[in-house]
């Protein structure tokens, strides 16, 4: 089967974290076609240019179910930013109410559209796979790394406010280091601002680069600046484009989090038509 064009689309925002969101729930783009698909339309210039693509489908738990690619084709298990935008597209659509639950690779989230102007707060699946004390090199200083999968792996790396972060070099370098092979990790560097903020700027697994707002990795940073007493919850995470995500969270003694929230903005830039040209 090939691609039924043209394939209805809304370009949407969670924090500057961009998407191409598709109601799939009836087959548009062939499964063995939409990683080439998404690597195509997610080009910048070349056509719409997204950090990632996801599809609305069916499901028989929830209210619907999502399949979530990174703009280089790979499929991640969950995606904070993109997850708010599910939602608020899920609820425009009819899909779901303003409180519903859909299934990801990560697990059922559940989320509620708060407001009219596209506030959603996520239930986040609890986060697992704990590690601190790791380390790796970086430009020659050895660099303290914490790690933890909040809905996809996050290595988390505390620097002083000021500091000059080479986001993208330092963030390759972890991303494909071998203590995080073969799935790899998303890098996060977290500059406490001393006022109960931290500034979390994150490389992303699968669009390598700085993007400008990571909604898992916003989670993986606040709880572990909690872990250091830099900050209680509810965290204020700065993102790289200056735009704000609210992480809640109990802090256990032993350091883990339970009943984790992610809340923030999720835009409906404009709704669109994919044509064939969108993929040349
Ligand atoms: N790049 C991530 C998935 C998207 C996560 C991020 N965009 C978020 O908002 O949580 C990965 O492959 O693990």
């Amino acid at each position: 089967m090939d691609i039924e064009f043209p394939v209805p689309f809304a370009k949407m925002s969670g924090t500057g974290n961009d998407f191409i969101v598709i109601d799939h729930r009836r087959l548009l783009v062939p499964e063995d076609k939409q990683s080439d698909f998404v690597r195509r339309v997610c080009r910048r210039m070349f056509s719409v240019g997204a950090d990632g693509v996801i599809f609305i489908e069916g499901s028989e738990k929830a209210d619907f179910s999502w399949r979530f690619y990174n703009g280089d084709g790979s499929i991640a298990e969950m995606c904070g930013n993109g997850a708010r935008c599910a939602a608020r597209f899920a609820f425009a659509r009819g899909i779901a109410e303003r409180k519903m639950s859909f299934e990801t690779l990560a697990g059922i989230i559940e989320a509620e559209v708060l407001n009219d102007s596209g506030d959603v707060s996520l239930l986040m699946t609890a986060p697992f796979d704990y590690r601190s004390g790791l380390e790796a090199e970086l430009d020659g200083e050895a660099t303290e790394i914490s790690f933890m999968n909040s809905g996809v792996p996050h290595a988390v790396i505390f620097k002083d406010e000021g500091a000059e972060i080479a986001v993208k070099k330092w963030g390759h370098a972890i991303r494909f280091h071998e203590q995080f092979a073969p799935a790899g990790t998303n890098v996060n560097f977290v500059q406490s601002l001393n006022d109960g903020t931290v500034r979390v700027r994150t490389y992303e697994r699968g669009v390598e680069d700085e993007t400008m707002a990571c909604g898992t990795g916003a989670v993986a940073s606040a709880i572990f600046a909690a872990n250091r007493g830099l900050v209680v919850s509810p965290v204020t995470v700065i993102t790289s484009g200056g735009e704000k995500l609210t992480i809640v969270f109990d802090l256990n003694q032993d350091g883990t989090a339970e009943n984790v929230y992610l809340q923030g903005p999720a835009r409906i830039i404009y709704i669109g038509q994919l044509t064939a040209e969108s993929l040349e």
